[in-house]
């Protein structure tokens, strides 16, 4: 993104805020560079202290834009969508959307607009810059597709996928961020229960998460390879493990992700 152009976030919520903040910790762009909007402008107030753009009036937020990321609720695009049409420059701007499970066709076909389109699935972690992001197109040129990959390279790891797999990346990549999280505050409190305060328990829990993470990552091994290393014979680690998968911890995994991915899919009404 050069300092002229300006990026336009329709529907500030979790994860629209998430990209705003990842791409100016990044230096990508500044706040002035951002238009951030929701009904509810009030609740954007900080940002606008902080240079953003803010402004419930999409259709203005859409004229000055180069870049536009809707970032609504999948039930909330269609209307969205409805307002904007008159504001698009289809030749001259760039759409990108975050929103799950909503194909490009679905939304050129609501717009009846030949607009490009990059659909992007980021998390949470967009806003520290560790986001595993998976973007798709269905008419995006190379341009374009590389001013996607560009954007999102600053803020995490962009992977370029087809499209139908796009559920499946919310599902793994997206809803994973509760996953993981969820099993890391399992694994604290049981470090409370076996004699740790609260705080450090976490501390302790995130930390070793993330050892384990940086291992598969950084050396590029398998999880069973670097398991092996720790489970010592006989000993304390393959007891606990093999007590969890006795209470089905691998198996609840596979399916809650199998669960979120026939959800995703499922997640956009069409009227
Ligand atoms: N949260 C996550 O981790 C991820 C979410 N996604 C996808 O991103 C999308 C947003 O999710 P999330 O951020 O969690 O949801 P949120 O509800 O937090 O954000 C949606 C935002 O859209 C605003 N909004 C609704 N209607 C309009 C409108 N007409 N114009 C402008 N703003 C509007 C809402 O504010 P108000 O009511 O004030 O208008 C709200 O702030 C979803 O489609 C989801 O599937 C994708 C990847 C990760
Ligand atoms: O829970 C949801 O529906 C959204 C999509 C991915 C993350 N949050």
């Amino acid at each position: 993104m050069n300092s002229q152009q300006h990026i336009s976030i329709l529907g500030s919520g979790n994860i629209g805020l998430s990209l705003a903040k990842g791409l100016v910790k990044a230096g990508i762009c500044k706040p002035q560079q951002i238009s951030l909007t929701r009904r509810n402008i009030a609740a954007l107030s900080q940002y606008a202290e902080q240079g953003y753009h803010v402004s419930d009036n999409n259709l203005r937020a859409v004229r000055k834009a180069d870049i536009v990321v809707l970032a609504v609720l999948p039930q909330q695009l269609n209307k969205l969508l409805d307002e904007i049409k008159p504001s698009l420059k289809p030749d001259k701007q760039l759409l990108i959307s975050v929103i799950s499970g909503v194909s490009c066709a679905d939304i050129r076909q609501h717009l009846d607009l030949n607009v490009q389109i990059i659909r992007a699935m980021p998390n949470t972690a967009i806003a520290i810059g560790h986001s595993m992001t998976c973007i798709a197109t269905d008419n995006g040129t190379n341009k374009n597709i590389n001013l996607a990959r560009s954007l999102f390279d600053t803020v995490g790891v962009t992977i370029q996928i087809n499209e139908e797999l796009m559920t499946s990346a919310t599902a793994l990549c997206a809803c994973g961020i509760a996953f993981f999280l969820r099993s890391i505050r399992a694994a604290s409190q049981g470090g409370t229960e076996i004699g740790f305060h609260a705080h450090d328990a976490l501390k302790m829990a995130a930390q070793t998460a993330k050892g384990a993470a940086d291992l598969l990552l950084q050396l590029a091994s398998h999880p069973e390879q670097e398991i092996d290393k720790v489970t010592s014979p006989s000993g304390c680690t393959i007891a606990g493990l093999n007590e969890m998968e006795h209470h089905g911890f691998s198996s609840a995994m596979i399916k809650g992700i199998r669960l979120s991915a026939e959800k995703a899919g499922d997640l956009y009404k069409k009227d």
